[in-house]
């Protein structure tokens, strides 16, 4: 997969190269490029906003920079998916990421201020899918912090990038019957830590008792932390896994 990113700050983007996110880059999973905006500004001060049309607070980013950097990028034909983080997107949510996971080139455009001039998207979009996005009803100052939650949301799911002992498969929103419930408790060694000790039921080695506890677990976490999500539950597939175990 290949990740472009644009920002006036991309130096936000060192932590790509730590962890599993340097790992896969390093062994070829993801080939990742960094670009500054600025480098497409032509003015003394590389000007990249400007007061807003119509008034109001804060400034916009100017458009000129960012078409200059699309057509730089991705000159046409070529086409990757244009992935714009906003408040006013749409919710960015484990299913987003997957999807995305599956595409083999994404360019995030990270704004600042009130955001990017509306007519970038638009005139990308004449020959570019464009994704509008949000993370959350939370409003940060730039997209850069969201594109570093998008690529590790992503880049997690691609084959290779995370180690023998990780695994997506069991994730919160994960596709499955189970894929609306949060996860329940965890624990590891030692089994008694500053006189707490490890529920029985996980040392019993009754796989089946064990993978009943942590349904309830899960169902309990989820009515107390996110009851909404209980309704997307399908019933049946609760039954169903209750009579595999
Ligand atoms: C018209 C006028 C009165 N409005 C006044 C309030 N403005 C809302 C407004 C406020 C701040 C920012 C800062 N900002 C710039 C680029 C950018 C990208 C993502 C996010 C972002 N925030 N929260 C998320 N979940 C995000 C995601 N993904 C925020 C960004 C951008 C926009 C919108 C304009």
């Amino acid at each position: 997969m290949r990740l472009d990113i644009v920002s006036i700050f991309p130096d936000y983007f060192a932590p790509l190269e730590l962890s599993l996110l340097g790992k896969a880059r390093r062994a070829g999973i993801m080939d990742v490029h960094v670009h500054d905006l600025r480098q497409w500004t032509h003015d003394r001060h590389n000007t990249v906003d400007d007061t807003p049309y119509g008034g109001g607070p804060g400034m916009v980013m100017k458009p000129e920079p960012w078409g200059e950097a699309l057509d730089t990028i991705a000159p046409a034909p070529a086409a990757p998916r244009l992935i714009v983080p906003t408040p006013s997107g749409r919710p960015f949510t484990q299913a987003t990421a997957a999807r995305l996971a599956a595409e083999p080139w994404l360019l995030f455009a990270c704004g600042r201020y009130e955001g990017i001039d509306s007519r970038v998207m638009a005139e990308a979009r004449t020959r570019m899918p464009v994704e509008e996005v949000s993370l959350g009803d939370f409003v940060l100052a730039g997209g850069e912090v969201a594109v570093l939650v998008m690529i590790e949301a992503i880049s997690r799911l691609l084959p290779g990038v995370l180690g023998n002992t990780e695994s997506v498969s069991d994730d919160s929103f994960a596709p499955g019957a189970m894929e609306s419930l949060l996860e329940g408790p965890v624990y590891t060694k030692p089994p008694v830590w500053r006189d707490r000790a490890v529920p029985d039921i996980l040392l019993s080695g009754n796989h089946g008792a064990i993978a009943r506890w942590r349904r309830d677990e899960a169902l309990r976490r989820t009515a107390r932390h996110r009851p909404e999500l209980l309704a997307r539950l399908d019933p049946d597939a609760l039954d169903k896994r209750d009579r595999a175990v």
